[in-house]
C-alpha cells in the first residue's frame, strides 16, 4: 500500500510517523522546496521524498493533503487532473471542512474518492521537528465524506486511520466549521489579541512581560501558533468567525456594563454560569487545545543545574516539551517549570525528580 503525504510538517509528519513501518505500507512525502526533502528521510518520517506531485501521487492508494488550508484547493485541483490509481482515496487534514468539500463536490472523479478529514489535535508548534507518532492518540478525528462516496470506501480510510489511535467521528462540514470556529478559531484570535494588548503596554513598562510568567503565559500558549497556518484557517472560516466575533463583542459589552454599574452580583453570575458549564466539559479526552502537564521544582542557583535536570530526564527517556525559569519570584532560589505533553511522562518525571531529592510541586 502506498501512502502519499503532501506537506510533511507537524500534522503531515505525525500522520506519516503513524503509518511508516506498518506491514505492507510505504510512505512517500511531497515537498514544494528542495531543502525540505532530506530532513524528511533522514529523520525517518517517510520512506522516500519527492518534489514531483506526479511521482508522489503515482499509484498511491491514499493521498493526504497536509498543507496550510490556503493551499488545499491548489493541490486538490492538480490531483484531479492526474491519472490516479483506481480506488485511490484522497483526504486532507485542514482545520476547516466546508470550503474543501464544496470544491471536491464540484470535481468529477472517476474511481477516485475525496473524504475531508480533520484530526482534532495538534499544538502551537509547526514543522517536521514537531511531528510525533502519538499526537493523535485519544483525540477525535473528524471525517466529512463528500456525497456519494460509498460506505466501503469510508470504512477503508477509517481502518487505515486506526494507526493514529484517534477516535473517528463523522461530522457534516458546516456543523464542523461552526463548532471549531467557537472552540478553536475564536480562542486563537482572543489569545493573539490578549498577548498583543500586553505587548503594547510592555512598550511603556517592561514589568508587564516579567509578571506575565505563569498563568498569562499558559492561557495564551496558542498565540504562538504558526502565522501562515492561522491566517489561512481564519480566512477560510471567515463567515462563521464574523458571527462569533459579533457575539464576542456583545459579551465584552455585557462585562463593560456590569463594571460601569458596579454590578458585583452580575459579575459573579457570569463566573457561576461559566464554571458550571466548564465543569461538565470532558476532562481526560484530548481536546483540540492540548493541555500541557506541568511540574514546578525549586532549583538552587548553581551553574549547570538546568542541563543536569534535562540530562536526567533524557537518560530516563522522559520526553520534555518545555522548560521555563519563572522570573517573577525574586524572593526564592529559582522555580523551574517543566512541561510535558504526555501524562505518563509527567508522572515518571515527578517520581524521578522526587527520588533525586528535588522539591517538586505539582
Ligand atoms: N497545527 C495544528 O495543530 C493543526 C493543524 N491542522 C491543519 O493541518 C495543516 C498543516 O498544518 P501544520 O502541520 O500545523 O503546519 P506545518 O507548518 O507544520 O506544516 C505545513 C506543511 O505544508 C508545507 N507547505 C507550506 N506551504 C506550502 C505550499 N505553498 N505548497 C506546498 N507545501 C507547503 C510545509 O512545507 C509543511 O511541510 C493545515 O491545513 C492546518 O489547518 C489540523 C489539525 C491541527
Ligand atoms: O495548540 C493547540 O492546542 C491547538 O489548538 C491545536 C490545534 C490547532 C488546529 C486544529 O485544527 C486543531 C488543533
Amino acid at each position: 500500500m502506498k501512502i502519499a503525504i503532501f506537506g510533511v510538517g507537524l500534522i503531515g509528519g505525525s500522520l506519516a510517523l503513524c503509518f511508516k513501518g506498518k506491514p505492507g505500507i510505504t510512505v512517500v512525502g511531497h515537498a514544494h522546496l528542495p531543502e525540505l526533502l532530506e530532513p524528511m528521510v533522514s529523520r525517518g518520517v517517510v520512506d522516500s521524498a519527492t518534489l514531483s506531485v506526479e511521482q508522489a501521487a503515482l499509484d498511491a492508494d491514499f493521498i493526504f493533503l497536509c498543507v496550510p488550508v490556503g493551499q488545499l484547493e491548489h493541490y486538490l485541483l492538480l490531483l484531479s487532473k492526474l491519472p490516479l490509481k483506481q480506488g485511490c482515496i484522497i483526504s486532507d487534514v485542514g482545520s476547516t471542512k466546508q470550503s474543501i468539500t464544496t470544491l471536491a463536490e464540484k470535481i468529477t472523479w472517476d474511481g477516485v474518492y475525496f473524504i475531508g478529514g480533520h484530526p482534532m489535535a495538534g499544538s502551537e508548534r509547526s514543522g517536521i521537528t514537531a511531528a510525533s507518532a502519538v499526537l493523535f492518540e485519544n483525540a477525535y478525528y473528524v471525517l466529512s465524506p463528500v456525497a456519494g462516496v460509498p460506505e466501503a470506501v469510508c470504512q477503508s480510510l477509517e481502518r487505515l486511520l486506526q494507526y493514529t489511535g484517534a477516535q473517528i467521528v463523522r461530522v457534516e462540514p458546516g456543523m464542523h466549521d461552526d463548532i471549531v470556529g467557537a472552540i478553536s478559531h475564536l480562542p486563537h484570535i482572543i489569545a493573539a489579541s490578549l498577548v498583543n494588548q500586553v505587548r503594547r503596554h510592555n512598550e511603556e513598562n517592561e514589568f508587564y512581560r516579567v509578571l506575565a510568567a505563569g498563568g498569562f503565559r499558559d492561557i495564551t500558549r496558542i498565540a504562538s501558533s504558526d502565522p501562515i497556518v492561522w491566517r489561512d484557517i481564519l480566512l477560510s472560516n471567515r463567515d462563521v468567525l464574523l458571527g462569533l466575533l459579533q457575539e464576542w463583542n456583545e459579551q465584552i459589552e455585557r462585562f463593560t456594563r456590569l463594571l460601569v454599574e458596579r454590578d458585583g452580583e452580575g459579575i459573579a453570575d457570569e463566573f457561576r454560569a461559566a464554571g458550571a458549564f466548564r465543569s461538565e466539559l470532558p476532562e481526560r479526552r484530548k481536546g483540540m487545545i492540548t493541555p500541557l502537564f506541568d511540574l514546578y521544582i525549586d532549583v538552587p542557583d548553581t551553574p549547570g543545574i538546568i542541563g543536569q535536570i534535562a540530562t536526567l530526564l533524557g537518560d530516563h527517556r522522559i520526553n520534555l516539551s518545555n522548560m521555563q525559569i519563572i522570573e517573577s519570584r525574586e524572593d526564592v532560589p529559582g522555580i523551574l517549570r517543566l512541561s510535558f505533553r504526555q501524562e505518563d511522562n509527567w508522572e515518571k518525571a515527578k517520581k524521578l525528580l522526587s527520588e533525586q531529592s528535588y522539591h517538586v510541586v505539582v
